[in-house]
């Protein structure tokens, strides 16, 4: 018997890809799923792209997850405090929500509202000395779907002083399906086909936990909504504060990590090459005429921004190979 695993929210998007990570995990056995409205539903039923998969939706309640080593909470923000809270220490967590992530209880209230539950590891292992950290844990924050994009290709830059962290710029398109599942009128066919609409515009969530991240100290960030169902695009511009390459200084600092590619020097980031996968690809160079920095960022915002992260994270918790039951490659076109 491997590690028992129970999956909450799992008739979402972040669920729905989790089960479907798991159902190739050859250490997890998902014994446990559930939802809120759907709980009930057989899992083929709430996602068809699943059908086969012997399994029905229980309700999200803490008894769900009494026999399990592992819970990944995909739930909307509030409700995984609320559930954490009621486990027992012995099981470990991911939340791939973001009641967690910040340190900062004020930008937590600005953002997200409500009170600030605390904070957990942060689950990124690409980070200096993350990987190390998660090991040690029983309890981690997956990061924002956004916020990974960006912090790739961000974060090696400012600490190797190439880019000036008071002067970041980031431009993010994002599929829709990181709003999540339930229905939103923005969201509707009609309204996003063919069409692209920038949205929380100088308020996105996400600034305070780059910022975080990267000790960047002053970034305006802009999402955009784009006509595709995953993927999130980031550039990232930053005035350059040393002369060094920055494509360099983002391969030195990847050159041994699974999931993050920097990649040949006349190629440049696209979100089909990442759909499916755990992977970002990166790419950097010089802007000609404003002597900029742009850094380019593709992943799958349900693999690496969500689901697959929480997946390698949670390897890393149980000693696993962080590769384990992951894609390295997408599967464009
Ligand atoms: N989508 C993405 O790309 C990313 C999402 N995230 C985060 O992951 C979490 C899940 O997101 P996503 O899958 O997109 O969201 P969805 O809206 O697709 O799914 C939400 C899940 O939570 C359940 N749920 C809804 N309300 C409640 C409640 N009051 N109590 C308990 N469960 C509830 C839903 O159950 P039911 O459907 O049965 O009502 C569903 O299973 C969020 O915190 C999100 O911010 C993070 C990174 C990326
Ligand atoms: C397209 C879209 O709406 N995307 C979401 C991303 C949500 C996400 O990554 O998750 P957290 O809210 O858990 O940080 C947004 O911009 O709010």
């Amino acid at each position: 018997m491997g590690v028992r695993v129970g999956v909450a929210g799992a008739s979402g998007y972040a669920g729905g890809e989790l089960l479907r990570l798991l159902a190739g995990h050859p250490e997890f056995d998902l014994v446990t799923a559930t939802a809120h409205s759907q709980a009930g539903s057989a899992a083929g039923a709430v996602h068809p792209h699943l059908s086969g998969l012997d399994l029905t939706l229980g309700a999200t309640t803490a008894e769900a997850f009494q026999d399990v080593d592992l819970v990944f909470l995909a739930l909307p923000h509030g409700q995984s405090a609320a559930l954490a809270g009621q486990l027992p220490e012995s099981v470990k967590i991911v939340d791939i929500g973001a009641d967690f992530r910040l340190s900062d209880g004020d930008a937590w209230q600005r953002y997200y509202g409500g009170e600030h539950a605390g904070t957990w590891t942060y689950g990124l292992p690409e980070l200096p000395g993350q990987r190390e950290r998660i090991a040690n844990s029983t309890r981690v924050a997956n990061t924002g779907c956004y916020a990974v994009t960006t912090i790739l290709a961000l974060a090696p830059l400012i600490a190797a002083g190439v880019a000036d962290p008071e002067d970041v710029v980031v431009v993010a398109s994002s599929g829709t399906s990181g709003a999540g599942k339930s229905a939103k009128t923005h969201l509707l066919a009609s309204e996003v086909m063919g069409s692209l609409s920038t949205y929380k515009t100088g308020r996105h969530q996400h600034v305070p936990e780059i910022k975080q991240a990267t000790g960047a100290t002053s970034l305006s960030f802009t999402p955009v909504l784009a006509p595709m169902p995953r993927g999130i695009l980031a550039t990232v511009t930053a005035r350059r504060a040393t002369d060094q390459d920055p494509r360099e200084v983002l391969a030195a600092a990847y050159a041994t990590d699974p999931f993050v590619h920097v990649l040949a020097e006349d190629r440049w980031p696209q979100t089909a090459s990442v759909s499916g996968s755990n992977s970002v690809h990166l790419q950097a160079t010089v802007d000609a005429d404003s002597g900029r920095i742009i850094a380019v960022s593709a992943s799958d915002n349900l693999g690496k921004g969500a689901a697959g992260q929480a997946v390698q994270n949670a390897n890393l918790m149980f000693g696993l190979p962080e590769t384990t039951g992951l894609q390295i490659y997408g599967v464009a076109p």
